[in-house]
Order: structure tokens, then sequence, then C-alpha cells
């Protein structure tokens, strides 16, 4: 008999094709209020499910008892309670390095855009107001020869300071739950105490997972240590920082600017001030949303699920 599949993220047809020729699939391309009764009812009978950004809690998956395995579509798994899933031998599959690159491509975006206001000017030309020579007040500051502090020296870390170092000439500092002697002698980065980057960077860089550790690392005491100049930057989870501090900061003046990829609510409470900041470039959680990247997740997270489900070992097993 077809094992039974619930996807709740919109497929690829070639994707879709392979999953359907293995099991029995009920698809949705998106969750929302109108279907989420329909959804919770396709996962009491699921026995593997595929999808991204929803959060399946335990009243969703309490009542599927025959669920084998999640394979999510990202390479982050806040969305999951790992330790309910272990209990319960659910497997739980995820796609790193396929959106490695892509992503660190993403934090560059907002690095350079930050630092040489490349939204807000380019805004200006297109409003027909450029009419003669910029001025001092629309100057930026230079990314190339700074010094970036990395939280995370991870997958996307390591992606990002070998574009800072090889690239721009950056000096990288990090913060990493284990020193990386290779990216030390390949960029000359260096592991250093949490305060010391703050003090040190010219641009702060938020590379972490979510977790119960991370949540709210970064607040009022964070933002005070760092430099005037500071450009603070988040490509990975928003609830890492206390938003209203961070918002407090950029108003004050404590630090200098911000790009953000992601945030404490997403999609954005319509009264969220950071979009509308002067000094803020915002982005609505692109980081891997490219063409190439997002097919080859949902490749992989297929693949995950189908080996899953035939009892073998998915590739990339987070539990
Ligand atoms: N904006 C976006 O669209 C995307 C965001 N992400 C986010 O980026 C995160 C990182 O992804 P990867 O680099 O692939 O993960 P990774 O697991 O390779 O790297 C995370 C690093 O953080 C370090 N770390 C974990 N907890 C720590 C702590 N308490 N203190 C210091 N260091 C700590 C680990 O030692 C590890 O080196 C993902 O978990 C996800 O949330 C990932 C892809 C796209
Ligand atoms: O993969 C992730 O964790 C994302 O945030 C989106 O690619």
């Amino acid at each position: 008999m077809k094992k039974h599949v619930v996807v709740y993220k919109k497929l690829a047809e070639p994707l879709l094709a392979r999953l359907r020729a293995e099991c029995e699939v009920t698809y949705f391309e998106a969750i929302d209020a109108g279907n989420r009764a329909a959804f919770a009812d396709a996962i009491r009978g699921a026995h593997g499910l595929l999808g991204a950004s929803v959060r399946l809690d335990r009243a969703l998956l309490d009542p599927a008892l025959d669920l084998h395995i999640i394979s999510t579509i990202s390479v982050g798994v806040d969305q999951f309670d790992v330790d309910y899933l272990r209990e319960r031998g659910i497997l739980l599959a995820n796609t790193p390095d396929v959106l490695t690159e892509t992503t660190a491509d993403t934090i560059f975006a907002l690095i350079l855009a930050s630092a040489r206001r490349v939204v807000e000017l380019a805004e200006f030309v297109k409003a027909g107001r450029w009419t003669r020579s910029v001025g001092e007040s629309q100057y930026g500051v230079n990314v190339h020869g700074k010094t970036i502090g990395m939280l995370g020296m991870g997958r996307i870390g390591r992606a990002v300071a070998r574009r800072a170092a090889l690239g721009f000439g950056m000096q990288v500092l990090y913060v990493n739950g284990e020193a990386v002697p290779e990216v030390d002698a390949a960029l000359g980065a260096r592991q250093v105490a949490l305060d010391h980057l703050l003090a040190k960077s010219d641009f702060v860089c938020v590379v972490l997972p979510l977790t119960a550790q991370t949540e709210r690392m970064i607040g009022r005491r964070e933002f005070a240590l760092m430099r005037p100049g500071a450009i603070f930057i988040n490509g990975s989870r928003g609830r890492i920082v206390d938003e209203a501090a961070l918002i407090e900061a950029l108003q004050q003046g404590t630090i200098h600017g911000a790009g953000l990829d992601v945030f404490e609510r997403e999609p954005l409470a319509p009264d969220n001030p950071l979009p509308g900041m002067a000094n803020v470039v915002a982005l609505p959680h692109i980081g891997s949303a490219t063409h190439e990247t997002r097919y080859a997740m949902a490749q992989q997270a297929v693949d995950n699920l189908l080996a899953g489900l035939r009892g073998e070992r998915p590739r990339h097993l987070v539990s």
C-alpha cells in the first residue's frame, strides 16, 4: 500500500510527480485560515509531511499516529519541537548546504545596501529628485577594509566571512559554538568573546540558529556595546534579537543602521516601524529565495522524505 504524504507548500510539478509515483499525496500549496482544518485532518492519516514555514505543534501532530518523517524545506528547524519529535520517534530532515551560498549572497547584499544606502538613494533617483550632485548628507560608509563580527561561524557564517575577507579585505571576528581553525587559517579570522566582538565590529552579522540559548541574545545591553557607527545585519531569525531594543538603538543613534531579512513576527505587523526607518534596509525573508536554490531545496526535501518512507536513512537528518 502506498504511504500517505501531506505536502504543505507549493511544489514544482516534476517534484510532485516524483512523490505521486511512490505515495498518495494530499497537496496544499499554502496553509491559511481557510484550509487549516482540512490540513489538520489530512495530517492525522499521514506517514510523511513535506513543507516549510508552518509551525507544526503538538496539537497538530499528536493525532498523527502513523507519522514517520517530517521533511522541511529549510535548514532552520526552530519551528519544530525537536525533543517531542524525538520522543515520538518521528524523523526530522532539513536542507542544509544547498542554500548556503545564496543566503550568504543575500546577507552581503544587505551589508552593501545598508552601508552605501542603495535602496534609499535608488528611491531618490526613481522619484525624480536627482536634480544636482549628491551632497555629504547622502554619502555612505565604506565596506572594504572594515571589521565584520560574525555571530555564528557555521555553513552560512563561513560563506559570508569568505566574501568579507577575500572579496572586501575585511577583518573577521566571530563568536561560535567552537573555534574553526580552518577559517582562522584561510581568512585570518579570530574567535573572540561576544562583548569584544560587539565593541570592535563595524558590521555585526547574525547567522545563528534560533534556539533556547540564542533567543533574544542581542538586546539593549548588546546594542549599547556596539560602536555608534555599527551596522547590524540579521540574516537568520528575528527572535535572536530583542526587536524593541533594536528599534530603540536605531532611533537613538546608538548604532548607525541595520540590514534585516528576518523579524520577530513575519510577515511584518503593519505598525512595525523598522521598514519605514531611513537607516534600515528591510527584506521579506528572502535569504534563500532564488529560483535555482528554492528548487534545489525542494528537491533535497523530496529526496529526504522518500528515503525516510522507504526505511532508509535520509541524507540530511536533524533527529
Ligand atoms: N534568512 C534566510 O532566509 C535563511 C536563514 N537561515 C538561518 O540561518 C541559520 C544558520 O544556518 P547554517 O549556517 O546553515 O547553520 P550551521 O548549523 O551550519 O551554523 C550555525 C552556527 O551557530 C553556532 N552556534 C549555535 N548556537 C550558538 C550559541 N549559542 N553561541 C554561539 N554560536 C552558536 C554553531 O556552532 C554553528 O557553527 C539557520 O538555522 C536558519 O535559522 C538559513 C537559511 C536561510
Ligand atoms: O532555510 C531556512 O531556514 C530559511 O530561513 C529559508 O530558507
